[in-house]
């Protein structure tokens, strides 16, 4: 699977392009990690990939296919989407919000059935959120939110992952276990598209990057893109990348802030 971002400019009703011609090639096993500051357009990108905002320029496809002529039912089984976590009026339960993962491959009328329960329950005990499955999702925390989200979007059984902030909300300990989740679902072959504010993300998921800085995008590999310099330009702070080995061996990086001019 190949989703294509080409020439691609995005924004809102009749102004200027918050996002000018940014291409992206995503691979099935690959994670792109979206970075930039706060307002720079990273969830307007996003948006216009799911067909949420119509695009300016440019197009999208998946395999070759300009996505503009899919349905919703089908973008839906090919693309999840966890969005950043958001309050939900009605007070469902967190089994029947996850369920709602497979409400595209439902006929029109139809209700789950065996199947589609034993998926969101799959993905519920994956995410260790089976302590919250009765629970309503109006009286989540925000972190228990996201996890909830999260499941949701992997109950699509999609091909395609797209994450605005999976981590925001989350603890340390939640934190990392969902990038470790993001890493083994790109091993198992799911294409993974997702915002950060931390650098170091990128680094944890051996991820390409595209790095948003004022009307401008660097893009290509973690360790060629989150440097010094670029962090610099992109977020006015400056940093220093460290590097050494773990216990097993394998070479770990980290962006430092330094608080001194
Ligand atoms: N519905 C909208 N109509 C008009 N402008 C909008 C709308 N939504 C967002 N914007 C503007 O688009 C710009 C980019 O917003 P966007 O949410 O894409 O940024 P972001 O990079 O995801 O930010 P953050 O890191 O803070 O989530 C901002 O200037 C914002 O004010």
């Amino acid at each position: 699977m190949i989703l294509k971002i080409e020439d691609v400019s995005c924004g809102y009703g009749l102004d200027p392009p918050i996002v000018s011609q940014i291409s992206m090639t995503i691979r099935s096993g690959e994670i792109w990690c979206v970075l930039g500051p706060n307002g720079v357009g990273k969830t307007t990108l996003f948006k216009s990939v799911l067909g949420f905002l119509k695009l300016k320029s440019g197009r999208i496809t998946i395999d070759g296919q300009d996505i503009r002529s899919w349905t919703q039912k089908k973008k839906a089984q090919v693309i999840g989407y966890v969005p950043q976590a958001q309050n939900n009026p009605f007070p469902f339960s967190v089994k029947d919000v996850v369920l709602m993962g497979r409400t595209s491959y439902l006929s029109e009328l139809g209700s789950p059935g065996k199947k589609d329960v034993e998926i969101a329950e799959r993905n519920i005990h994956m995410l260790g959120i089976g302590q919250l499955e009765n629970k309503k999702y109006t009286e989540l925390s925000g972190g228990e939110r996201q996890m909830v989200l999260i499941a949701r979007a992997l109950t699509q059984e999609p091909d395609i992952l797209i994450m605005d902030e999976p981590t925001s909300n989350l603890d340390f300990g939640n934190q990392v276990k969902v990038l470790k989740y993001i890493s083994d679902l790109s091993r198992r072959g799911l294409a993974i598209l997702m915002t950060s504010h931390f650098p170091d993300h990128a680094f944890l998921c051996s991820s390409k990057v595209a790095l948003f800085r004022q009307h401008q995008f660097v893009i290509g590999e973690a360790d060629n893109i989150v440097t010094e310099a670029n962090l610099k330009q992109a977020y006015g702070v400056n940093v220093q990348i460290v590097s050494g080995t773990s216990e097993q061996g394998k070479e770990i990086k980290s962006c430092v802030p330094l608080l001194d001019d």
